[in-house]
């Protein structure tokens, strides 16, 4: 087990040589110049945070994250808390949407039990259980400072197991009911945004839970006034179990200069969690889609990340980044696979 301080020192800037060596192969490819747009752009992207001017992507790893919220308890999920676990039961079965895309795809999958009310006692459910979902955080905060500390290096630990077994690009996904509340509360006191303008209705809440979960947003801020600076105390007071080991396994990633192609609202708060604790992170990151939750488009413009997809999903899981991965294969292919003027013997302009 590394220190996160220490770990987090050790990582990198992105490697400019690299990007600059693949910018000038894509533009000798037989295309027009600037002709696959944002293509090329994610290519020269990929270089620069692997270090490889012919970046491979395959295969993807998806790592699903699962823990139970207490503030589920106050009405602000449309769904009731045990469908967290029955929906790790449905993951450890195949049946789950992450698992259609994860299989379209060719990825190696994991699913992580971080803190899921009653445990899954399912094969193929790894079993990192810190504690049996957090605190309320309109009663206590969600999680002590050790217990959020944790939940980070488990995700560390996780990511660098999926890279270990072959993974080159991290996809992190997540189940856990009530988790947009404790990801808007995380956005809210990261950024000292208004909670009228990033609280969504989540799974599918009607007009009062909306309301109700924007007033637990606004209360659990001012009963704890986690400190912006301080990104450990803002995910113990308010956090999730499984958003910690999203930002640790983004983390991870960074440091073993693995591409992480970003999911929905929830995985994107994890990952800005993780920016403010190493700025470099950031550089890391590709954001996949743009989640129907309001609080996605805010938080994915304070990391200055354009996603490549919109197609209005809410899901989670993973599922928005496990179907905008095809594009991030496509540049790398691009890359690895086009002819050059030079090579197909095309006169170039
Ligand atoms: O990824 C997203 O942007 C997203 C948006 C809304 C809901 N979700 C999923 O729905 C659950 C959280 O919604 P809620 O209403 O229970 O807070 C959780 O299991 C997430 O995976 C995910
Ligand atoms: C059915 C269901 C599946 C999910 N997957 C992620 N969050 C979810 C929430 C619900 C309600």
């Amino acid at each position: 087990m590394i220190k996160l301080q220490e770990l987090l020192h050790t990582i990198e800037a992105r490697n400019h040589e690299a990007a600059e060596q693949t910018r000038l192969h894509v533009d000798q490819l037989t295309k027009p110049l600037g002709s696959l747009g944002r293509l090329e752009e994610l290519a020269v992207e990929l270089a620069a945070i692997t270090g490889e001017s012919s970046p491979v992507v395959t295969p993807p790893g998806v790592i699903v994250f699962a823990a139970d919220h207490g503030i589920a308890v106050e009405g602000v999920s449309a769904y009731p808390q045990e469908v967290t676990v029955q929906m790790v039961a449905n993951m450890a079965n195949g049946g789950a949407g992450i698992n259609v895309f994860a299989r379209q795809i060719g990825a190696l999958q994991r699913i992580v039990d971080v803190g899921v009310a009653t445990e899954v006692d399912a094969p193929g459910v790894i079993n990192r259980r810190i504690k049996a979902g957090t605190g309320n955080m309109l009663r206590e905060p969600a999680m002590t400072h050790d217990e959020a500390e944790c939940s980070i290096q488990i995700g560390i630990d996780s990511a660098w197991e999926i890279f270990d077994a072959g993974a080159k690009v991290l996809i992190v996904g997540e189940v856990g009911i009530a988790n947009t509340t404790a990801s808007s509360a995380i956005l809210a006191a990261l950024t000292g945004a208004d909670p009228d303008e990033i609280v969504g209705r989540g799974t599918g809440l009607d007009d009062a839970g909306w309301e109700r979960k924007k007033e637990a947003v606004r209360q659990a801020i001012s009963m704890h006034r986690p400190e912006a600076a301080q990104p450990i105390d803002v995910l113990g007071k308010v956090g999730g179990l499984e958003i910690g080991a999203m930002a640790g396994a983004i983390i991870g990633a960074a440091a073993r200069r693995v591409p992480v192609l970003l999911d929905g609202f929830i995985a994107t708060v994890a990952a800005l969690l993780a920016v403010r604790l190493c700025p470099k992170v950031a550089d890391f990151l590709i954001a996949g889609h743009r989640s129907q939750e309001p609080g996605h488009a805010y938080v994915l413009k304070a990391l200055g990340k354009e996603p490549l997809l919109d197609l209005q999903l809410r899901l989670g899981e993973g599922t928005g980044a496990a179907v905008a991965y095809p594009v991030l294969e496509a540049a790398s292919r691009m890359v690895n696979e086009m002819a050059t003027f030079a090579s197909a013997g095309v006169s170039d302009k």
